[in-house]
């Protein structure tokens, strides 16, 4: 059947209101969703992501203490964590983010700087999502090089782990590898590879980028170590993970492809890929043949 597909960076725009939004769509057992001001504030982040056009600057955000409160107790707790079981791509990125995006225990870094910040160093760029979009319209984006970004911080109920994605996972979770130029490669062919693709194809494209881009883990010095965005944003999950051997596989796509992947749980195996140039090898062996 014919699948419209974005053609040029401006048709991403005609994705941005096809989102699952908290409270509309999104199940309303999601946290927060019975904190009348919690949901409030979360209106104010949709509207701003749904009137977002393409190649305008990013708003700034004046994050509330509560929010900022929440990201500094997040921040502490998972950078003891990184020191531990991050890979050096992350722990050499990273310093870079506190200089020029005023990454700090005190400050939520806003996206319009990570994005000018992206964009001198791999490409990328940001845009403000109002919730999930479906796997093929968010893989489209990284064809383009384009990460579509939550804004809103989690209720502060939730700190260590949370279902939904919101913009302390995105920052100290996605937006340090996005500055790596073989990990800014990966994600792109992800993306490309999605682009026209039929849904089963995008389904099995999901997944790999679920199991290395959300959660993977890598062999550095013959020492496991965590790549996965979900890991770096949740304290919970990433000590979990990087605690439990026994959970940890070796990447085998066939595998992955009949995996199951949870969302709003941990996930009941992490794979282990020798290196993200290992991984585009394997994605370009399967998109050959796509
Ligand atoms: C679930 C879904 C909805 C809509 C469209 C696609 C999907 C879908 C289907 C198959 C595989 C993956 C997905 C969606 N992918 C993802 C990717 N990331 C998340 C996710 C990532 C981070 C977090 C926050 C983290 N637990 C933390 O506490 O920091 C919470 C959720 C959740 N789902
Ligand atoms: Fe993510």
């Amino acid at each position: 059947e014919y699948v419209w597909f974005p053609r040029k960076i401006t048709d991403l725009d005609n994705i941005a209101h096809r989102v699952l939004i908290l409270g509309e769509e999104l199940d309303d057992d999601s946290p927060g969703s019975n904190d009348p001001e919690y949901r409030k504030r979360r209106k104010m982040f949709t509207q701003v992501a749904l009137n977002y056009k393409q190649g305008t600057p990013i708003p700034i955000i004046n994050y509330l203490p509560s929010e900022k409160q929440t990201w500094g107790k997040v921040y502490k707790k998972l950078s003891s964590l990184y020191v531990k079981y991050a890979c050096r791509e992350f722990l050499s990125n990273f310093p870079l983010l506190s200089m020029y995006c005023n990454y700090n225990e005190n400050n939520i870094p806003q996206l319009e700087h990570v994005s000018a910040f992206l964009k001198e160093t791999t490409g990328f760029t940001l845009r403000p999502v109002a919730g999930y979009l479906s796997s093929r319209d968010f893989l489209s984006g990284l064809a383009f090089r384009v990460f579509n970004s939550t804004q809103y911080v989690r209720h502060p109920s939730l700190p260590f782990y949370t279902p939904e994605p919101d913009c302390i996972h995105e920052l100290l979770g996605h937006m340090p590898l996005l500055a790596d130029r073989n990990f800014a490669a990966f994600s792109q062919e992800i993306g490309l590879a999605s682009i026209g693709a039929s849904n089963a194809e995008v389904e099995k494209l999901s997944k790999l980028y679920f199991f290395t881009v959300e959660f993977g883990l890598c062999r550095q010095e013959g020492v496991v170590k965590a790549y996965g965005a979900g890991l770096f944003s949740s304290a919970e999950e990433f000590e979990h993970a990087m605690t439990t051997p026994e959970k940890q596989r070796e990447f085998n796509l066939e595998q992955i492809m009949d995996m199951e992947c949870k969302v709003t749980t941990f996930q009941d195996y992490y794979y282990i890929t020798e290196s993200f140039t290992d991984a585009v090898q394997q994605l370009r062996q399967y998109a050959a043949n796509i």
